[in-house]
Parts: structure tokens; sequence; C-alpha cells
């Protein structure tokens, strides 16, 4: 793991623990063995650490941190590195992160590819830089930025690494031959201020007053995390001599490896890698089947979703042919595109240059027949299947034999669109969350027909436009909005029993979502979900006024509705669930009007209000959610529970030191959620989705505790196999 070999008088120090140069424990022991050997051989002058491969270390292995501890720590590498009384130069290229780049900060010199990145992602793990990362950063960068890159998590460019003191040199071409250049450049003894536990923090005059700055930042910015919290207290013991600022990282640094947020947090890192891998049977599935190139595109809709996509797609570098029938429609929507790029200008995440390369790559265009030569097509009109159906007709005799074309339906049966082709195998769904050009979940929905090969061309893309791609099988509302509808429904039934919308929504603030359902609502307004359900009611042959107490035997709430007819859209219309002191304006005000609302519409259906626990409303939010997830699984409309999660983190603002809803309910144990999910089943028996799922029940009694992993398999065996 760790390859030793002498190029003169230097010892270098090669690690090979491929992809990423992982500080696994046999990395770990090579190192410390390596500093050793290089210190006993009286011909070696100097000794250089680098990464085979695509990278230097890009931090401690995460997968170690829920086993038990094998070999020297890395602190104690690090310590062995910095006490070397030959120079150790650490030679950068690739990814340095985290536990390499408290590698790097052990050791005396630092050089690097001008490509290099350096950082300390490890707050997005729950974690803090736990090798003395935060003892040494401020050393050499100073307080500041100390914490800024510590919280943040962000990677650093070699370039600002290099003006922040983190890098001595930067190098171009053959990074060993230059790093062995420096290496002959040196004196044959470390000096003092090489090693920097002999260095004091920079910016101790102003330290209270940057870690006040910094800790309103967090709590504003990553309100509900431990970790940034520790991240700043451990920096600011930096101030203190070496020795005490490290005890202090070490409590900081084991407080959160022993919480349950760095658990969640790092399951989340490998459920989010684990969703981009998809297999739907022994013949499709990603080892077997390749992407097509997809060099053109096309979208259809003009619309805040259709822009939005078109956004995303030229931002990836893909030219796109814009339609929209409507020139006013279509001016609209290419300005929209052009307001979102400008705003990236704006606010410095890209060039006016960049800005300008997009918009050479857009074509608008009022004729399907512009489509006619586009590798793939996507298709983001209202959602109403006949006008879907009509659409997907017609790109199928216009578009060339390879087109793929895709769907942005949020709910509509994809094999129902795909039945109006003669090319079901390229009909796929690709589920956007607005606004498209921020949201990262893109849910791909196949269809009984769809190819592996569109599959895979989908999933490719997803990647290409820097989306995070799950894949699911098709089914009303597919995983997302299947699940959402629980969510929501309980939300409105909530609301009718004794919550007002502030009271709900600081809940599911204090639980963890960005929003709660009902300033959710607002924003997406509240005419969506009208169209919906009237869609719903046109298709299932049933009317829905303001007066509809049930659907079919279910309970229905027509509360929204209500709101709807009153013209409260939400902020665009400047009062929805909460006023607004203008339409479009984004802060929420409690509306009395609202309350009135609810009160008489409880009053005229006989509803007798009552106070409700934090306690009931996360319950019926979350397990109503989580009873529709284990049905998904069940069904196989999603594969495995991560893919469940990773579409609430990315889709829905799930708290990310939760894990995501299937994780959640495996904090809580499958027995108390399948308990509470059977009580709630005999308090409202006329909401059928409180009926348990048959997995759940499965897991829930079967009397071991199954891993995550074994969820799925379990939905397709018996229960004395559990
Ligand atoms: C007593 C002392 C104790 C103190 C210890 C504290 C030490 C320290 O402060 C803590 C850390 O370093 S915390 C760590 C701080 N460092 C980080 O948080 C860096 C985390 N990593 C990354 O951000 C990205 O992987 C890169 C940007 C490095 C590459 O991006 P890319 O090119 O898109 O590639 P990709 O698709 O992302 O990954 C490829 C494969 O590698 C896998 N894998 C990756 N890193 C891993 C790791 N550290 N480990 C294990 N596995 C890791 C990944 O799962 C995937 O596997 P799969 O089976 O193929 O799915």
């Amino acid at each position: 793991m760790v390859d030793y070999r002498t190029v003169k008088s230097v010892a270098v120090l090669e690690v090979n623990n491929p992809p990423v140069n992982a500080l696994s424990y046999n990395v770990r022991q090579g190192l410390q063995d390596g500093i050793e050997r290089a210190n006993k051989d009286k011909e070696i002058k100097s000794i250089i650490i680098i990464g085979k491969g695509r990278t230097y270390p890009a931090g401690a292995d995460i997968s170690e941190f829920s086993k038990p501890h094998k070999g020297p720590n890395l602190i104690e590498v690090g310590l062995g590195i910095e006490s070397s009384r030959k120079p150790v130069i650490s030679a950068i290229h690739g990814t340095c992160l985290g536990g390499g780049l408290e590698i790097a900060l052990f050791s005396h010199y630092r050089i690097a590819l001008e490509s290099a990145k350096v950082g300390f992602p490890e707050v997005a793990l729950g974690l803090l830089p736990g090798a003395h990362g935060t003892q040494r950063l401020p050393r050499v960068a100073g307080m500041a930025f100390a914490m800024e890159i510590i919280t943040s998590g962000r990677h650093v460019s070699a370039r600002e690494a290099l003006q922040h003191g983190i890098l001595d040199k930067l190098v171009k071409g053959n990074l060993l031959s230059e790093s062995l250049d420096f290496a002959a450049s040196l004196p044959f003894s470390v000096p003092h201020n090489r090693r920097l536990r002999n260095v004091p923090a920079k910016g101790a005059e102003n330290a209270d007053r940057i870690f006040e700055v910094a800790l309103n930042k967090v709590k504003q910015k990553q309100n509900g995390f431990i970790a940034p919290i520790n991240c700043l207290k451990a920096v600011k013991a930096a101030l203190l001599p070496y020795e005490e600022g490290a005890k202090i990282e070490r409590e900081l640094f084991m407080e959160l490896l022993t919480s349950g947020q760095a658990k969640a947090q790092q399951y989340v890192f490998f459920a989010e890698r684990a969703a981009t891998r998809w297999y739907v049977s022994n013949e499709k599935n990603q080892k077997k089947c390749s992407a097509v190139p997809v060099k053109t595109t096309g979208v259809i809709g003009a619309g805040t979703m259709g822009s939005g996509i078109v956004v995303t797609l030229l931002r990836a570098g893909l030219p796109v042919i814009l339609v929209e029938q409507d020139s006013q429609n279509l001016e609209r929507g290419v300005n929209m595109i052009k307001g979102i790029l400008q705003g990236s200008v704006n606010l410095k995440r890209m060039t006016s240059q960049q800005m300008n390369k997009c918009l050479q790559q857009l074509t608008p265009a009022q004729s399907l027949d512009s489509l006619h030569n586009v590798d793939l097509v996507i298709e983001a009109v209202f959602e109403n299947l006949k006008l879907k159906e009509e659409i997907f007709g017609k790109l199928d005799e216009i578009c060339k034999q390879q087109t793929i074309l895709c769907s942005n339906t949020s709910t509509l049966d994809i094999d129902k669109i795909a039945r109006a082709t003669k090319r079901p195998d390229k009909v796929i769904g690709t589920h956007f969350f607005a606004p498209a050009f921020v949201m990262p979940l893109l849910e791909n929905v196949y269809g009984t027909k769809t190819s592996g090969e569109t599959i895979a061309t989908v999933m490719n893309l997803g990647k290409t436009i820097r989306k995070i791609p799950v894949l699911v099988k098709t089914c009303h509302g597919f995983v997302a909005n299947r699940m959402l509808a629980r969510y929501q429904t309980e939300a409105s039934f909530l609301l009718e029993e004794g919550c007002l919308p502030h009271e709900y929504d600081q809940v599911m603030e204090e639980f963890g979502f960005p929003m709660g359902a009902f300033k959710v609502g607002d924003l997406s307004g509240l005419d969506i979900g009208y169209r919906i359900r009237q869609e719903l009611a046109k298709a299932n042959g049933y009317t829905v006024t303001t007066d509809t107490r049930y659907i079919q035997g279910e309970r229905f709430s027509s509360l929204a509705d209500k709101l709807y007819e009153l013209g409260r859209l939400g902020r665009k219309t400047g009062k929805g669930w909460y006023k607004y002191d203008r339409p479009g304006a984004k802060e929420a005000f409690v509306d009395p009007d609202v309350t009135d609302i609810i009160l008489k519409h409880c009053k005229d259906a006989g509803i007798i209000r009552r106070k409700i626990s934090t306690q009931e409303i996360v319950e019926r939010s979350m397990y109503s959610s989580i009873n529709e997830g284990f049905r998904c699984l069940e069904d196989g409309v999603a594969s495995k529970p991560e893919d469940i999660d990773v579409i609430w983190l990315h889709g829905f603002g799930f708290p990310r030191y939760r894990g995501g809803p299937m994780y959640y309910a495996s904090t809580i144990g499958l027995a108390e959620v399948y308990d509470r999910i059977c009580y709630y089943h005999k308090t409202f028996p006329e909401s059928s989705y409180w009926v348990p799922s048959d997995l759940l029940r499965k897991l829930a009694t079967s009397g071991r505790n199954i891993p995550m992993s074994d969820w799925s398999t379990a939905a397709t065996v018996n229960k004395s196999r559990l």
C-alpha cells in the first residue's frame, strides 16, 4: 500500500491505495515504517510522500470509522513525520483532503501541481479534521481562513492554497522530478519553523471576533449540525499551547465521532454513491449496459421547469434547442434563461464569457420539427397525460430513430407515455426538481419496455449535468411524489385536527427541514397541487370540490382548495398559507385570515380541534412517508433504501444529519416505527396508507435487527427465512 524506493539520496514513499489513496490501516502502517526506515538509512537525505495514480491521499478511510481500530492512528503517523530528522516533502496532485492534508501539514514542505486541490471536507461527514488539522491550518493560513475552510469543507485550488501559505511551491509537468529537484535544494536538517507545532497560530489578535462571526454564520447556514460548531471550537483552541489545543481537538472529535449525526452523514456519503449504481435485471444493469453519447439536446416547454432544465444542460456544455409554440412564452422563457445565467455571473459562479458561450449554444424554436436530429429530448410541458401522449406521438415521427425521448413528468405513468410511440424502449422519465438549475436530484423513471441502453444514457446524463441521478420504476408519483403525498396529506389533516400552518412548519423546521410543508406549498404555488388534484379526479372519474371530505372512501382535506379558490396561490400572489409584504416576497407572516379559514372549515365539518404534540406531528409526517417508502421497496419501485434516502435528501431537503427517512427509521428501530404505524392505522382507519407495509411488518417482527443492506432482499423472501 506504500511503495518504498530510493532515488539517489531521496526516499520516495508512494501511497498506492486506489481509487483515492485513502489512509487505510495498511497505508498508515506503510507511511510510519517508511519514515522510520528512511531515517535509519544513512544514505537518505530527504523523504518525499506522493500518491500513485489520480491523487495524493484524499483522507482517512471513511469505511474504517465504524470498525475496530487497527495499527498506528493518523496522529501517531503524523507526529512520526513531523519529528523526522530528515526533511519530509509532501508532493501533491489531485485532491489532498482531510487526513491527506493533515499528513501534508505534518510534513515540513508542501509542493503541488497547479491542478491540485486541498481541503478539509470532514464537516460533511459530521466530523472535524481530527489529526491536528484544526491546530495546524491556523498556523499556516490564519484563524479566519482556517475557520472558513474547515466549516465549509470547500476544496481550495492550489493557487489559493499557495496564497494562504498552505503550499510552498506550485509546479507544472512531472511532479516527482520537480519534487526531487526541490528536495535537492533543501538543507539537510529541518528548520525549527518548518515543524508547525513550533509556530503560533496567525490572527490571534482578532480571534474572538472571528470566532463570533463564524459561529453566527454556521448557526444560520448549517442550523442543526453539530460538527461545524465543534470545528470552530477546535480551531479556536489553536491559540493555546500546541499540546493543549490538540487535546481539545481530540475531545471535540470524539464527541462528534460517537454522535448519531456523524454516523448518519457517513451513511449519506456512501448512499449518494450507491444511488448512482443501478440494477433492474440480469440483462438491464449498469455493468452490462452502456450509455449512448448525447451531444445535442432538445427541451419542449419554456415554462419555469423547462427553462431551468435548459440552464442545467447549457451549463454542462450541451447545445439545446428550446421548443415552445407560443412566441411570447418562448421569449419569456429565453429571458428567464438569460436571467438565471446572469444571476450566476453576478454571484461569480460563472464568468460573462462562460455565460455568452452558454447562450450561443441555445436555439429557440417554435416547431417540434427542429428536433429531428437531436440525440435526446426532454419534454417539460404541463402535467397532462393527453398532452404528453400527443407530443410523444409527434416526436416519434419527427426525431431520428436513435433519439431518446424523456418526459419531465412528476407523477404520470411512463408506460402510458411510451405507448404513444413506436419506440417504447427509448422512452424514459427524467424528473427534475424545482428550481431545476439548483436542486441536485434527478429521479430517472424507467418503464416496462425502457431499454438498458436508455437507462444508462440518462443515468450518465445525470452525472454530466452534475445532478445526483437515482433510478426508480414507473408508478403513480414514482418514489418522490408518492411518498411526499403522504407527508403533505398528513400535514393537511394535522391542520384540521388542531395545528396552524406556522406551528406545523416550526416543528418540521426544528426537525431539520429547511422549510415546513406550508412554506414549501406557498413557494411552489397552491395552483400546482390544485391542478394535480383536478387532473387526478378527471382521470379517475370523480369530482373534488371545497366541500369534499372523502374521496372513494378515503379522508380528504379541501383546505388547500379553499385557499386556491380565494386566490391565495402562495408567494406569487402575496398570500397563501401565510401572508407576504408583496407578491414574490420571501418573508412569510402568520395571517389571521388563514386561521379564520381553518377554524371555519373545522366548524363546518364538525371537527373538534385539539392540542397536537410535537411528537405526533413528526411521527405522522415521517412515519406515513416511511411506510410508503417500504411499500416502494416491496413493489420494486425503489430498488434499495439508499435510493429513497438520497431522493429525500436532494429533492426535499431532508436533514443530512438524520441520513434520510429510511435511515432515520433504522435509528428509531423498525419495531417501534411499526408499532406507531399500527397505532395510527387503528386511529385513522379512513386513511388506507396507514395500513402497515408487509415488508415493514416482516422486518419489524423478525426478532432480529436486519441491516438496511438486506431490506430489499427481504422484500422478495418469505418470513420464515428472515
Ligand atoms: C486518532 C486519530 C483519529 C483522527 C482521524 C481523523 C482523520 C481525518 O481528519 C478524517 C478524514 O480524513 S475523513 C475523510 C475526509 N475526506 C473526504 O471526505 C473525501 C471523500 N471523498 C471525496 O470527496 C471524493 O471521493 C473525491 C473528491 C476524493 C473523489 O471524487 P470522485 O472522483 O467523484 O470519486 P468518488 O466516486 O467520490 O469516489 C470513488 C470511490 O472511492 C470511495 N472513497 C472516496 N473517498 C473515500 C474515503 N475517504 N474513504 C473511503 N472510501 C472513499 C468512494 O466511496 C467511491 O467508492 P465506490 O465503491 O466506487 O462507490
